[in-house]
């Protein structure tokens, strides 16, 4: 019984220790706290969003959004947001974002407008908790290997955003990458914005090499630059300008990418390739 009491206690002398001495004790340290912490605040976000709203419903979006907002800090993370103006828009959009690690969640939720919610690859239904609470913020799950299914779910959300007025945000590079640059675009956000006839604005997050290198296992403190640009209309666009729409944003995106992350490397290193 005494042993047991001392489990604790020797924990708490221990996990400063190796956090001052290990950088990678303090990467697997700040991966585990985030998912750990994040399943317990969905777990109780769950019975309030039920409370709230009785089931699936897109305004659950704003508890889950203030529920997450406090995590950057628990992090050592802070946000530079401009382009604020850019997303003052009436009515439904697409936002499109590149999408580096499960951590773009945090700047998502930094910025996310009312009434919005995210396209998710369906394998994250079953995240136990996180992904019940996906799943009562509305978030439209597409199954990534069979393009027609996914097409048709994105073609119902096209319909959706018009009738129920929503704002979908979509990670058109279709999947996580930490290459220094934009992987090429899919192409469902662009027929999702021309479906619909809505703008599309896009958000740029800054390079995460300053502070977080998956391979070389580092979690430091650092600064993520969010960028949101000016909104591209779609109005009048068919099926045959997609792919131009879909590269000018690539530019764009791009171009913002290496300005904003090349600002914060200047002053913190260089990004890592
Ligand atoms: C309180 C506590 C809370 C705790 C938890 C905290 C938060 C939880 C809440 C919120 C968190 C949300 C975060 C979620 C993040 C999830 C991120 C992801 O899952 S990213 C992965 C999934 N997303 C995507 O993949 C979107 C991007 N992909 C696409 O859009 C793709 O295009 C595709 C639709 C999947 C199809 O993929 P494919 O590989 O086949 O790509 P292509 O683009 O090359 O398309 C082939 C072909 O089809 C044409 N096409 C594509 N889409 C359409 C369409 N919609 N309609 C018609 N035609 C389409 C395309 O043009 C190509 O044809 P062609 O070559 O002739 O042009
Ligand atoms: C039954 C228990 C299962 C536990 C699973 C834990 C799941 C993660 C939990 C918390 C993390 C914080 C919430 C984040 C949601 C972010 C989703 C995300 O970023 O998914 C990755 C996806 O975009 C692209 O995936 P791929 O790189 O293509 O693959």
């Amino acid at each position: 019984m005494d042993v047991l009491w001392m489990i604790p206690l020797l924990l708490l002398m221990i996990i400063p220790l190796l956090m001052c001495t290990s950088s990678t004790f303090v990467f697997y340290f700040k991966k585990f706290f985030y998912v750990a912490w994040m399943m317990v605040l969905a777990l109780i976000a769950i019975p309030l969003c039920i409370l709230k709203s009785g089931g699936r419903d897109i305004e659950n979006m704003r508890i889950i959004r203030f529920m997450v907002r406090h995590v950057k800090y628990l992090l050592g993370l802070r946000f530079e947001v401009s382009g604020w103006e850019h997303l003052q828009t009436e009515g439904p959009y697409v936002v499109i974002s590149n999408h580096q690690s499960s951590l773009d969640v945090l700047g998502l939720m930094e910025i996310l407008p009312d009434r919005c919610t995210t396209i998710a690859k369906k394998e994250l239904v079953y995240a136990g908790t996180v992904g019940l609470i996906c799943w009562l913020g509305g978030i439209v799950f597409i199954n990534r290997k069979k393009t027609s299914d996914a097409k048709s779910v994105m073609a119902d959300a096209a319909k959706t955003m018009l009738d129920d007025q929503i704002r979908l945000w979509v990670f058109p590079e279709g999947t996580r990458n930490q290459n220094g640059d934009l992987l090429p675009f899919k192409k469902g956000a662009f027929h999702l914005a021309v479906q619909a006839q809505v703008p599309i604005i896009p958000v740029v997050f800054s390079s995460y090499s300053n502070f977080y290198l998956r391979k070389e296992k580092q979690f430091k403190s650092g600064v993520i630059r969010l960028k949101i640009l000016p909104k591209i209309e779609t109005k009048g666009m068919t099926s045959d300008d997609v792919s131009s729409l879909s590269d000018k944003s690539f530019d764009l995106m791009r171009a913002a990418f290496l300005d904003i992350s090349d600002s914060i490397t200047r002053s913190n290193g260089p990004v890592r390739h």
